[in-house]
């Protein structure tokens, strides 16, 4: 399952003040940025401090993206679930009144692994935390993450009470240390916040770092006429070195718009970067050969940059072009690994350009 959190905080770290109001941190272009995570979620988890606090309703608000949903045939908004210990919840929270979506209460303070296993046997492939404070914590300290998304807001609270993002400093042990930086996939102004999403490392295998080329992939800009994808340059020690992901907004490299994964991530580090030379190239689908969109391909690239190995997850479906990429990298003495397992969730993200005629 993949576990995404996401919260709003003031610049010194703050999710609320300590007064009884909710406090709006987020702008209304961000809300809706968090509208449409959550309707890309298959259920939205919160702690009963969450529930006493805002007393939220956990829906998705846009008519239009519930619409989406029931045509995909899901239910309008994600599953509700909230967390509860010893303190349980007001039978009157919205949470548990308003109708729109299921709710699950999980009192009695389980594991937090044998709350996912239980919400893996209900169908949930993508769980969002939205908080609180200890929700948060206990998901990121006990290794559970996998991506953050996080909204800073343009001011400061100031007061030691108010609950920070991420515990005290210092009382909790997160593996998210200095000596293993999370991967910055995305960060972007939207209005006066600074919206920031990295994804969380848990492993160095093939395996673990082409799972999040698929997570970035759900970044691209989506059209109908090209594929979503998204890549990673790894060095031999697993550590990310770049990453880029289909139509990423970045210039020197023609008409963003026409952006592949694969060129922005060597374009980031330059072809004369000498780690290029024994790096991994990760891309959740088979680099391009030939190109329309520009004369040189992915393929061109690779080869070009030096890159001695590329693991992909689906070869390019003979759909908008016919692909030749992995032959003329084999040819030319890249190694070229295509782990099973990672087909469906490739074509899950690309399911609108593959549903055409
Ligand atoms: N800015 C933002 O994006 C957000 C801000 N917030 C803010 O966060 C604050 C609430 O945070 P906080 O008080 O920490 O509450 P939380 O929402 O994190 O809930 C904590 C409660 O969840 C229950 N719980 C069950 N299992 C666990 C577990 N494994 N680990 C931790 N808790 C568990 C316990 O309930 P019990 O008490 O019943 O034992 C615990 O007290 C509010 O001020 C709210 O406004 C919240 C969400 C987002
Ligand atoms: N205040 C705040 C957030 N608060 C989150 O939103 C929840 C309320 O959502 P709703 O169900 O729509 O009422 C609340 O319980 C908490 O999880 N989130 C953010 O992205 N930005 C913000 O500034």
């Amino acid at each position: 399952m993949h576990v995404l959190l996401s919260f709003a905080a003031s610049l010194d770290g703050c999710l609320d003040d300590t007064t009884p109001e909710r406090l709006l941190l987020s702008n209304p272009e961000d809300f809706d940025r968090v509208d449409a995570a959550r309707a890309a979620c298959d259920a939205i988890l919160v702690g009963a401090g969450t529930v006493r606090a805002d007393d939220p309703r956990l829906l998705v608000r846009s008519a239009e993206r519930r619409a989406e949903r029931v045509a995909l045939g899901l239910a309008p908004s994600p599953l509700r679930v909230v967390l509860t210990g010893a303190g349980g919840i007001d039978p009157e929270a919205k949470v548990l009144t308003t109708p729109g979506a299921e709710t699950l209460l999980i009192e009695g303070r389980p594991d937090l692994r044998a709350v996912l296993a239980e919400l893996e046997r209900r169908g949930v492939r993508r769980l969002m935390v939205e908080g609180g404070s200890a929700v948060l914590s206990a998901f990121l300290a006990e290794d559970l993450a996998d991506e953050i998304q996080y909204a800073a807001a343009p001011f400061l609270i100031g007061d030691a009470a108010a609950p920070r993002a991420f515990g005290r400093p210092g009382a909790v042990l997160f593996p998210q240390s200095p000596d293993r930086r999370m991967i910055l996939a995305e960060s972007r102004a939207l209005g006066d916040v600074q919206y920031t999403r990295y994804l969380v490392r848990r492993g160095h295998s093939d395996e673990e770092l082409l799972r999040l080329t698929i997570e970035l992939s759900r970044s691209c800009p989506p059209v109908l006429k090209a594929y979503s994808v998204g890549a990673i340059i790894a060095a031999p020690d697993g550590s990310v070195l770049s990453t880029g992901y289909s139509r990423e907004p970045r210039y020197g490299l023609g008409d963003p718009s026409a952006n592949h994964a694969e060129e922005v991530a060597i374009a980031k580090l330059g072809y004369e970067d000498p780690r290029l030379r024994t790096a991994t190239l990760y891309t959740s689908l088979e680099p391009c050969s030939p190109r329309a969109s520009r004369p040189r391909s992915c393929t061109d690239h690779i080869l070009a940059a030096g890159i001695p190995r590329v693991v992909l997850g689906w070869r390019e479906p003979t759909l908008l072009a016919v692909c030749d990429g992995v032959e003329r990298l084999s040819a030319a003495g890249v190694e070229v690994l295509e782990p099973a397992g990672f087909a469906a969730a490739v074509a899950e993200v690309n399911r609108a350009v593959l549903s055409q005629d």
